[in-house]
């Protein structure tokens, strides 16, 4: 990995964009409903009763005792919150110039508690500024911005002990073992997560005894993971989190963001991979060119526009189609967007029962959330998919 060392300053001030912060705690309101979520076969339902239950414990493992909904009892005491809090995340027409360069350009949006929000969009879009600006490692040019309550680069030592952060990249220490440097970090905090538990969430448990730097990429990031939760943090900012990393790694990462999730942490992410965005949020908001053009559920964002596609592979040897469909074949792929499924249909079918053909193989369905950004972010901003989420 690149980038300047990790160093262990719990509350620590201000860092580059390549640093590094980490956090703590506080009492958990009732998580939202989730939305719809398209889920690849064999991966967990977050859906599934036993999880949804334990979203439902407010109490974060202070004394409720709720073990059915699987709160270990008590735990830690967090520390008290300055007044109420009426979003986890708030930002109201943020702006953040370089000269005449608008890098965030009158950007508002809130976040709930427990939500799970990936932030998308193309490279230079305004995502990793803005993250910079709720971690308070950059001042607004102007806008409000409220983290749990606080003005984040006035948010003092408690307020940070409660955000964690994954930077888009870090350097971490190499010679402890990864539960070694854990406890270094938990005793920054005030009230830090057992050490068993970060292992367990991070899915390292195995290697607690590795060295740091013995471990893949991989593994390393979900280490950047474990000191970003030690402090137990009530919203968690990530930034690329699985950026390189191969499917196998990043599928163990996001089970650990679901976990954490699950747990009751709000999380706001930025990523490129559109398939970790519908794994993973309830909510996708989409920047570009410092502007956010959608703010939504990955379902609704599919269903944008009302566009179906179709897909159908072609037989070797199979005859031409009509000119009608014929424009839309690449390497042997007929494959199409349309607001007007029916008369394409009728051409198809029609096609195929004059050649005697089967259409087995024939896919219809709403566009992937990948093309149904595509179209977003190389339009103008959507009034549609704005007020579809939460
Ligand atoms: N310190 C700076 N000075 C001048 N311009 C900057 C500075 N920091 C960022 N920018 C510009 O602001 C724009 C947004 O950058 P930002 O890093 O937020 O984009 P991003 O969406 O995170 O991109 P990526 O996906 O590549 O990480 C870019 O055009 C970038 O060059």
């Amino acid at each position: 990995m690149t980038g300047p060392r990790r160093f262990a300053d719990a509350g620590c001030g201000k860092q580059s964009r390549q640093g590094t912060g980490h956090a703590s705690t506080p009492g958990i309101q009732p998580v939202p409903a989730r939305a719809d979520r398209h889920r690849p076969a064999g991966v967990r339902d977050r859906h599934a009763p036993a999880a949804a239950d334990r979203r439902r414990c407010r109490c974060r493992h202070l004394e409720c005792g709720e073990r059915r909904h699987g709160c270990q009892g008590q735990r830690s005491a967090r520390p008290s919150r300055a007044g109420p809090v009426t979003g986890v995340v708030s930002v109201r027409d943020l702006t953040k110039r370089y000269g005449d360069f608008a890098a965030v350009d009158g950007v508002s949006f809130d976040i709930d508690e427990g939500q799970l929000v990936a932030v998308l969009g193309p490279n230079g879009a305004g995502k990793t500024t803005t993250l910079e600006i709720l971690e308070g490692f950059a001042e607004p040019t102007s806008g409000q911005v409220r983290v749990l309550g606080e003005d984040p680069p006035r948010g003092g030592r408690a307020w940070r002990a409660q955000v964690g952060l994954v930077l888009q990249s870090t350097s971490l220490e190499t010679e402890p073992t990864v539960a070694d440097l854990l406890r270094v970090f938990g005793r920054l905090y005030p009230n830090p997560r057992p050490v068993a538990e970060v292992l367990e969430l991070i899915d390292l448990a195995d290697d607690a005894r590795t060295r740091v730097g013995a471990l893949s990429g991989g593994q390393q990031r979900r280490v950047d993971l474990g000191l970003a939760i030690i402090g137990n943090p009530d919203v968690l900012f990530l930034d690329e989190p699985t950026t390189g990393l191969d499917p196998e790694a990043r599928r163990r990462c996001w089970a650990s963001v679901e976990r954490l999730n699950d747990a009751g942490t709000t999380i706001l992410l930025t990523t490129h991979y559109l398939d970790e965005a519908d794994h993973l949020a309830d909510r996708v908001m989409v920047l570009s060119a410092g502007r956010l053009v959608a703010d939504t559920t990955p379902a609704a964002m599919r269903a944008s526009g009302g566009l179906s596609v179709v897909r159908f592979p072609l037989p070797v040897g199979a005859p031409d189609l009509p000119p009608s469909l014929a424009a839309h074949v690449t390497e042997r792929m007929l494959s199409l967007h349309t607001d007007r499924i029916e008369p394409v249909l009728a051409d198809l079918l029609a096609w195929a029962d004059h050649h005697r053909l089967e259409l087995t193989t024939l896919e219809v369905g709403p566009p992937s959330l990948e093309e149904a950004y595509l179209s977003i972010t190389h339009s103008e901003p959507h009034d549609a998919l704005f007020a579809s989420h939460v």
